[in-house]
């Protein structure tokens, strides 16, 4: 069967900044590991919906509601990344995203969300949240960032490349979330994110770097999951 063509604009290549080209990061390997997961996000009709508008209210609804729960797991992640950052710079960056990810995004919820309404937390808002505080409570400072990693690059990837392609986001049903993931600020927090990685993984061992690997690996199917669960308003089987 022909894979489905993809509505975004192909991803950028990595771009990251790196002192010794003949020597790629952390964080250009893997990108460029999972490269099959963000082809599979790119293809995913919660986000070939969102692009052109057609994604269905109820769904987009969903997903902010699971969000909401994730959010608050998430952001005790980050703060759990800046109460293990050796340096001052990294503590206030961690500790900053931690804020943001409880305290501002909840204006975008509060806009989509009837206040009223309490979500239950679906098997896959469940599964990734627990593990990003398993990794938090048991992982090493190494492992934990790369697996905070793909939450920001992801949406920062698939952000900009939703803005580019939508010329009227005034107009648009889903254009506050657009703008707000296809912001720059948002670039510059997932460009610190990635430099945070990529000096941690240059002093690790060299299994402390597949540990690396394997988490954000691991992050980023739950990204795809995540969307995929809102799309098919996943509840429990039993
Ligand atoms: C499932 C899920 N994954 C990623 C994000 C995006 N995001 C949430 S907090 C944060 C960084 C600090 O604000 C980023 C990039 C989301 N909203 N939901």
């Amino acid at each position: 069967m022909p894979s489905p063509t993809p509505v975004l604009s192909p991803a950028s290549a990595v771009d990251a900044p790196n002192d010794d080209p003949s020597t790629p990061t952390f964080s250009q390997t893997a990108w460029r590991r999972t490269a099959e997961i963000r082809r599979a996000i790119d293809v995913h009709p919660f986000l070939t919906g969102l692009a052109d508008g057609s994604l269905a209210r109820e769904t987009f609804v969903e997903y902010m509601r699971q969000d909401a729960l994730y959010l608050v797991d998430y952001g005790r992640a980050l703060a759990s990344c800046a109460q293990r950052a050796v340096d001052a710079e990294d503590v206030i960056f961690w500790s900053g995203s931690a804020e943001g990810a409880v305290r501002e995004e909840r204006s975008l919820h509060a806009t989509h969300i009837d206040g009223l309404a309490v979500a239950s937390r679906s098997p896959t808002t469940t599964a990734y949240t627990s593990y990003l505080l398993a990794v938090s409570a048991r992982g090493s400072y190494a492992e934990l960032v790369a697996a905070v990693l793909p939450c920001f690059w992801i949406y920062d990837d698939v952000g900009r490349r939703l803005r580019a392609s939508v010329d009227d986001l005034a107009n648009h049903p889903y254009g506050d979330w657009i703008s707000t993931y296809g912001d720059p600020a948002f670039t510059a927090a997932t460009r610190t994110a990635r430099r945070v990685a990529d000096r941690v993984a240059h002093c690790a061992d060299a299994g402390t770097v597949e540990r690396m690997h394997a988490a954000f690996a691991q992050a980023s199917r739950y990204e795809w999951m995540f969307w995929d669960a809102a799309y098919r308003h996943e509840t429990w089987p039993v």
